[in-house]
């Protein structure tokens, strides 16, 4: 039978609790909303294959609870063969966003070295509650040499391009480890579907 991707990649998605991780990764994967919220608990995964330049890329995308009662758990986590960190605030809340230091401190003493990061403000369909500003998110981002997106699970806005042009970085990144050229990625379709929950208590 052949084989129905040509790379797999795993994502962790963190930040505070309520910020959006889990909406975040419905939207990308089911391309779902709903606005019930229900904390996270533990840790649970879905993937997705994307095709990016014609490789197919499949992506696992794991969401951990923000809640502080569960950080020992996820910091735990940190030390998994991660490809990629996505941190996540909420643009309508000012303290999701300073913690993000907190996140990132932490993510420096347990993830591996090389692992690309990224920086989402979600929430940004709520623009009259808005409390960062665009530029402070954007600034943190560059201050530390990652990607940054503004985002909304709800709208759908920045959902598919920050995982998709995070995925893209990571493929070059991976192909010029392996002599490859590095070359510039064009996202076109997704296909695959498909979910998991794994609880830990
Ligand atoms: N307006 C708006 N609300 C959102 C958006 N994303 C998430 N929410 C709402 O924010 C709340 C929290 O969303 P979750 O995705 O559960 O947050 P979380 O970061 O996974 O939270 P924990 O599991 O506790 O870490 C829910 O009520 C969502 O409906 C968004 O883009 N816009």
């Amino acid at each position: 039978m052949a084989k129905k991707y040509d790379f797999l990649y795993k994502l962790l998605l963190i930040g505070d609790s309520g910020v959006g991780k889990t909406c975040l990764i419905i939207r990308f994967a089911e391309d779902n909303f709903n606005s019930t919220y229900i904390s996270t608990i533990g840790i649970d995964f879905k993937v997705k294959t994307i095709d990016v330049d014609g490789k197919k890329v499949k992506l696992q995308v794991w969401d951990t609870a923000g809640q502080e009662r569960f950080k020992t758990i996820t910091t735990a986590y940190y030390r998994g063969p991660w490809w990629g960190i996505i941190l996540v605030y909420d643009i309508t809340d000012e303290k999701s966003y300073e913690n993000i230091q907190n996140w990132m401190k932490s993510i420096k003493e347990n993830a591996s070295a090389g692992v690309s990061q990224m920086l989402l403000g979600n929430k940004c369909d709520i623009e009259a509650k808005r409390k960062v500003p665009k530029e402070t998110g954007e600034k943190l981002a560059n201050d530390h040499g990652i990607r940054f997106f503004e985002t909304s699970a709800k709208s759908s806005i920045n959902v598919d391009e920050s995982f998709l042009a995070l995925a893209s970085d990571i493929l070059q990144r991976s192909s010029k480890k392996s002599g490859g050229t590095g070359r510039e990625v064009k996202i076109t379709s997704s296909t695959e579907k498909k979910s998991s929950k794994c609880v830990l208590l």
